[in-house]
């Protein structure tokens, strides 16, 4: 699982490609938006943004066609376009290109923002999409201005399931267009199938920008889904601070999507305004989970060298994982499809959790290894599904 990586050509017009990967929360999300600890892993689905930069001509662009700022999103079909000069008209003086500093996107700016997207023919079905567009849009202006060019978006991820893909899609599209715009560059590190590395200034600027994207689509983010996004494995991560966790046992999950849709915005106001409401019951919760997290996530480091200690690890990581659900119950944001995924797993003496916002999408379950020796056609049933 390779973290932010990009391509870019510096012939005539930039074209450049990167990518980055979705993600799991093994235990502390909506806690970590209130300082607790939580654990997190990239899993190998990715979103891609591919950016062609064309050569700014006389005037605003190099000709016809030419002097828009372009987005295909693949996955959904829909194509979006917005004149350079309608841009500038719209944002005037909030435009002024500064990929180096990152800031956030000010309430002029989101106002402007949601002008643009009134000259667009968003399907009411995809309304939902509004908050990437504008994520794309703060993004490019804030990092590019208004240069012309075109960028396209596909992703591996489900979207609203709960699986990062608002960061994957945040993480990859700053990292396009921070190489784009020749603020960052690749290290000598290559990745997985050939894919260049950013450095690590350029992965912690990328990261930035990612979370001021992040923020206009979640509100309140805690930061970890981009952070995991652009630094890939697994990671702790608590009040802002990222610590890097080296798992020596492969440890797997089935992931199941009960198809829900859901908003992780709407469901960690939620958890805040249950929060304000019970203020002493909620930060005992908080504290619970922060506990949980900080011991799942040395239980995560130990090494166990045979199958006893294997399973004994095993059975403490699916605990605190049970742990852990019950207490995002607490806090409002299961669902009764998650029930029902909780309810049928532990048929088979499996324990899950969701993952994510909740309300719906992702729901893990911890898979032994004991079941794979001893169940050895569960091996074919899970292939595909399994992410280390
Ligand atoms: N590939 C994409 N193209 C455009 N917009 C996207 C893309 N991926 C995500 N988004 C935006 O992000 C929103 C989903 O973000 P949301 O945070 O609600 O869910 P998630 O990130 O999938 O799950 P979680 O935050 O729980 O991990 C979509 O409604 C859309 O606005
Ligand atoms: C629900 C949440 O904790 C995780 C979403 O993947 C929100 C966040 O931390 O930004
Ligand atoms: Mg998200």
């Amino acid at each position: 699982m390779d973290p932010v990586a990009g391509t870019a050509e510096h012939r005539g017009p930039v074209e450049v490609r990167a990518r980055a990967p979705g993600k799991i929360i093994l235990t502390g999300e909506h806690a970590v938006v209130h300082g607790s600890a939580a654990v997190a892993a990239a899993i190998d689905l990715y979103t891609n943004s591919s950016l062609l930069l064309r050569p700014a001509g006389p005037g605003e662009g190099g000709g016809a066609g030419s002097s828009a700022v372009e987005l295909d999103l693949r996955d959904s079909g829909l194509t979006f376009s917005w004149p350079c000069s309608r841009l500038r008209g719209a944002l005037g003086e909030e435009i002024s290109a500064n990929p180096g500093a990152p800031a956030p996107c000010s309430p002029d700016q989101l106002a402007a923002i949601a002008r643009l997207l009134q000259d667009q023919d968003i399907p009411e079905a995809k309304i939902w999409l509004s908050a990437g567009l504008s994520a794309f849009l703060f993004l490019y202006t804030s990092i590019l201005g208004c240069r012309p060019g075109k960028a396209v978006v596909s992703s591996d991820l489900p979207m609203g399931a709960g699986l990062g893909s608002s960061a994957a899609f945040c993480v990859s599209m700053s990292g396009a267009l921070l190489t784009a715009a020749g603020a960052v560059s690749v290290g000598a590190h290559r990745g997985a199938e050939g894919w260049e590395v950013l450095e690590k200034g350029a992965l912690e600027l990328v990261n930035q920008w990612a979370f001021q994207g992040e923020k206009i689509i979640h509100g309140k983010p805690s930061g970890i889904d981009n952070s995991v996004s652009t630094f890939g494995k697994m990671i702790k991560f608590k009040k802002g601070e990222l610590t890097n966790l080296e798992s020596r046992n492969p440890v797997k999950m089935l992931i199941t999507d009960t198809r829900v849709g859901r908003n992780t915005k709407a469901l960690v106001a939620g958890v805040s305004e249950r929060a304000s409401r019970h203020p002493d019951a909620m930060a005992s919760v908080f504290h619970a989970v922060n506990t949980i997290s900080e011991e799942l996530s040395s239980i995560v480091e130990l090494v166990a060298e045979d199958e006893i200690a294997i399973t004994s690890k095993e059975d403490k990581l699916a605990e605190l994982m049970e742990m852990n659900q019950g207490l995002l119950q607490c806090m409002g944001v299961s669902h009764s499809s998650i029930e029902t995924v909780l309810r049928t797993t532990l048929k088979y003496s499996l324990v899950s959790k969701l993952t994510g916002a909740g309300g719906g999408g992702c729901v893990l379950t911890l898979i032994p290894t004991c079941i794979l020796f001893y169940i050895p056609w569960l091996h074919l049933f899970l292939h595909g599904f399994i992410q280390k």
